[in-house]
């Protein structure tokens, strides 16, 4: 099975689904991410197999990510400071 979502930042959605996805049978479940943040406070044993590209350790938003619901729609990906 293959997860993927926009952003991998602490890991906490990734690890819940991919906890569920097991749950369900799932024998192998990987993980695939647009982004990854540049950080080392993700939760152990979650990284992404598939990475786009890494961000570094700030709130990114466009190319589908939102900042406060606006934004998702930039042709590309923006850091506040
Ligand atoms: O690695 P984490 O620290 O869990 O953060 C990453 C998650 O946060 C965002 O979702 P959010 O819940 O903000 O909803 P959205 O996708 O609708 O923006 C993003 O889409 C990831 O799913
Ligand atoms: N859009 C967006 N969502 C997030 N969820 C966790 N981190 C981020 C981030 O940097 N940007």
């Amino acid at each position: 099975m293959l997860l993927a979502d926009d952003i991998l930042d602490e890991g906490h959605t990734l690890h819940g689904i991919r906890e569920w996805c097991r749950e369900q049978g799932a024998v192998e479940v990987r993980i695939a991410a647009l982004a990854v943040k540049a950080h080392d406070r993700c939760v152990e044993g979650v990284c992404a197999d598939y990475i786009g590209v890494e961000v570094p350790d700030r709130y990114v938003f466009g190319y589908g990510m939102d900042y406060h619901e606006q934004g998702r729609n930039l042709p590309a990906i923006y850091a506040l400071k």
